[in-house]
């Protein structure tokens, strides 16, 4: 089988506490198949990738490079997260589009191909992942690189009428092109990819479903949910129940229920009217103060990004109040907690709750819904409580989805799923739970690289990338 190599900006190195789903998902797809894992370290240097930083674990190798403030500063925090990232998730009036952001983002996917390169082999399958890195195809193909190479987008993709909104977006989404296969989490996502090819790209269909694009460059599209080491998470969740922490958990509840949310600190996760619902839960509701807890986990993420730090302060503000409105000595109704957790302990809180609360606003996929479905006891499950722009309502449609903007339906299910018969929590939970056993992480990944390998290969023509400014000679070679 030819060897995997995986590209990523984030890198989930062994024994590291990770909380993304990108390093989630391809911890437990690259621990099955091994290979070749390449990305930033998330560590800042003098100059960008003058030191490749290598380690073993388990059948992969881990390669990673760090990134100078000035190119972390336009790639990361500037394009792709201040432009591509809200854009993707449908926030036009967020978006920040720089020129100076834009040629960082270009040079170092410039980058990424000129250290990638050395280490490849003629026979490697690449698989490059999400919107940090989607000219990288077409770059290597411009140095030579004729193997199968993949793309993976972790987030939504908005409808072609956005998306034309990004200023040189022709030669940025035209250079996925370059890829044989380019994966989305939902069908609603790759419509949308294909309407972009067809009807503002010159791309035509294929008989044989492809697209092709003015230049000739053939590639496939397709749907394929990521997921969750379904078994892995339910063993880790029953075993972590028996622990010292959840046992602590569970003291400290009494006769509690518990609701949880679990998301990094990012505006598309849809907090501050998660936290609304919940205030209006208990004012609605006074019968159930001191009978619920909400524990929301959000640890900061992409702090150097304005909008994230005014989130942060709005969302302080808003569990402050709660809390000082409805607390009594011996109830706090929410704990906001900004640590991130070890994924084996939050699969223990997990089983613990009574609700899992998944609200964004919009979500490429949703890992924590699925591990909530995975954690939960089959004799007493709990109820998942989801937004419809998740990816994951796609699949987990027995969960009481909700509207995440509309306070009042999401108050209504808070109070339906905490007053569920059990009958009725097993009725819905049993159908999703199987769903994900039969689709875990390793069918996600095997179905990509199958389908990834079927495709025919020959002459690419190389996707135009716009011009960047050339990395300083004393970088380029190794
Ligand atoms: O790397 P960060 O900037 O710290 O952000 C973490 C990851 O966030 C995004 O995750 C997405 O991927 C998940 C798995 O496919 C999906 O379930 C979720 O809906 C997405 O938001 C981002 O796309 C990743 O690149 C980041 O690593
Ligand atoms: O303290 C934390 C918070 C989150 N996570 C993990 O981070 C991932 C979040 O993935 P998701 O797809 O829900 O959202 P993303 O952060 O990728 O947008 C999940 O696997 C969580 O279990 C974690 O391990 N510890």
């Amino acid at each position: 089988m030819p060897r995997l190599v995986i590209v990523s900006n984030r890198v989930a190195l062994p024994r590291q506490t990770s909380t993304g789903g990108l390093g989630s998902a391809m911890h437990a797809a690259t621990r099955e198949q091994g290979g070749l894992w390449f990305g930033w370290s998330g560590k800042l240097a003098e100059h960008s990738g003058a030191v490749l930083h290598r380690q073993q674990h388990e059948q992969v190798d881990y390669v990673t490079m760090d990134l100078s403030r000035t190119d972390h500063d336009q790639y990361y925090a500037g394009f792709a997260n201040r432009a591509l990232w809200p854009l993707f998730h449908y926030r036009a009036g967020l978006v920040e589009y720089r020129r100076a952001n834009m040629e960082g983002y270009l040079r170092v996917n410039e980058l990424f191909a000129d250290r990638l390169l050395p280490l490849l082999q003629p026979d490697d399958t690449i698989w490059v992942h999400d919107y940090h890195l989607i000219p990288l195809g077409a770059l290597l193909r411009q140095r030579g690189v004729a193997n199968r190479i993949g793309f993976f987008l972790h987030t939504p993709l908005p409808a072609a009428g956005l998306l034309i909104a990004l200023p040189r977006h022709q030669e940025l989404l035209g250079s996925l092109a370059s890829y044989h296969l380019v994966g989305l989490h939902t069908e609603r996502d790759q419509r949308a990819l294909d309407d972009y090819f067809l009807h503002e790209a010159g791309a035509r269909r294929l008989a044989d479903g492809r697209l092709q694009d003015a230049a000739g460059a053939c590639f496939r599209t397709r749907a394929f949910p990521i997921s969750i080491d379904t078994g892995k998470v339910a063993r880790q969740a029953e075993r972590a129940s028996r622990g010292l922490k959840i046992r602590q958990l569970r003291d400290s509840l009494g006769t509690r229920a518990l609701v949880i949310g679990v998301d990094r600190l990012d505006y598309s996760k849809g907090l501050p009217e998660r936290f609304k619902a919940y205030g209006r839960l208990l004012d609605r509701q006074a019968g159930l103060r001191k009978q619920v807890s909400f524990l929301q986990i959000a640890p900061h993420s992409r702090d150097t990004v304005p909008e994230y730090r005014q989130l942060r302060h709005q969302l302080e503000r808003s569990a402050g109040h709660i809390n000082g409105r409805y607390a009594e000595p011996d109830w706090t109704p929410i704990s906001y907690v900004n640590r991130s957790f070890p994924h084996q302990l939050l699969t223990g809180y997990y089983r613990v709750a009574r609700v899992g609360l998944v609200t964004p606003l919009r979500d490429g996929m949703n890992l924590v819904a699925k591990e909530y479905i995975a954690s939960q006891d089959a004799l007493d499950p709990g109820v998942l409580v989801l937004s419809r722009f998740a990816g994951a309502a796609q699949e987990l449609d027995s969960a009481l989805l909700v509207n995440p903007s509309d306070t009042e339906e999401v108050t209504e299910a808070l109070e339906t799923a905490l007053s569920m018969p059990l009958q009725e929590r097993q009725r819905r939970w049993r159908p999703m739970y199987e769903h994900l056993c039969r689709y875990d992480v390793n069918y996600w990944c095997k179905d990509f690289l199958d389908t990834l390998r079927q495709q025919p290969t020959g002459a690419i023509a190389p996707a135009t990338v716009p011009p960047h400014q050339p990395l300083p000679a004393k970088l380029r070679t190794d």
